[in-house]
């Protein structure tokens, strides 16, 4: 099992996203461990999504560097040969909903409080190609396209109806049912599986490879325009106001 923990909210600073690789890496290559559940030990949050402040006036340098760590996190949920399950224990936007729809299976507790979704639109930032091409994988292109244009975040029973989780639970046997998931996806033989789940990715996978550094510098030259930073300052000012 892999807990996020970041209070207050799990939001995927570079730091986090690095601890989260090299633990990513090493099960990857501990050949006992064939699958791994991803969730939050901060309660009623998986994910914020990526750290803001990690997007919000800085250099060139440290953007390149922390989109670099994103692709990298992206590149190895989505490609694990584990199996990987996300038991979504609590909100879930933008980046946070992209580590979960990047696992085999999602499980969420079916709190009406609890949203997901890729909300990038409502921040003014566009969601990459990669995070889009996740999302049409799970839910479909016409889902997926309503959902990234309006940057819809979902409350847990709407995203179960739109086949964004698999499954909800109540929070309690949210970690059981998790459980039982991954040792049915286990009962299979390992290379089948693995076979199968590098046929059915390796095209969306290869893209982001095949243009790796093209996807940094879009990101650094989109990040870095006045119009975007004052976007986001905006937006990191509401959240605050909100709280207030
Ligand atoms: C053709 C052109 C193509 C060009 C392509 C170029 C490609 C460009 C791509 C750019 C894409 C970049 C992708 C980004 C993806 C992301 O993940 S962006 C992050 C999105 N996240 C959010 O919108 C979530 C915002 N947060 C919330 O909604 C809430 O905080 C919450 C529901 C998660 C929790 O609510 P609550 O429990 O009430 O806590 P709060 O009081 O709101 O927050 C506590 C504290 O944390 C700060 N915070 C929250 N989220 C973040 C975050 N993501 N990053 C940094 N900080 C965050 C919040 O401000 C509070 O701080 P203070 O205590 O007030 O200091």
């Amino acid at each position: 099992m892999m807990k996020l923990k970041s209070p207050p909210v799990n939001s995927l600073s570079l730091e986090l996203l690095t601890e989260f690789a090299i633990s990513l890496e090493k099960l990857e290559n501990n050949r006992a461990c064939r699958g791994v559940i991803i969730t939050s030990s901060v309660p009623k949050i998986f994910s914020s999504g990526l750290d803001i402040t990690e997007m919000c006036g800085k250099s060139m340098e440290h953007y390149t560097e922390f989109w670099r760590a994103v692709q990298e996190i992206w590149l190895r949920v989505y490609s694990s040969s584990m199996v990987t399950v996300a038991a979504v224990n609590g909100s879930s936007p933008a980046g946070g909903c992209l580590i979960a729809l990047s696992c085999d299976y999602r499980i969420m507790a079916e709190n009406p409080k609890f949203s997901i979704g890729l909300n990038e639109a409502q921040l003014g930032i566009v969601a990459p190609f990669w995070f889009k091409d996740t999302f049409v994988n799970v839910v479909g292109h016409r889902i997926a396209e309503r959902s990234l244009q309006l940057g819809s975040l979902h409350s847990a029973p709407e995203a179960h109806k739109l086949g964004l989780v698999d499954e909800l639970v109540p929070e309690e046997k949210l970690m059981e049912k998790a459980a039982a998931v991954m040792a049915q996806w286990l009962a299979l033989p390992d290379h089948a599986r693995q076979l199968t789940k590098t046929m059915m990715r390796k095209p969306v996978v290869d893209r982001l490879v095949a243009h790796r550094e093209e996807d940094i510098k879009n990101f650094v030259t989109f990040i870095s325009k006045e119009s975007i930073q004052k976007s986001l300052r905006m937006y990191m000012e509401m959240l605050k106001k909100r709280k207030s």
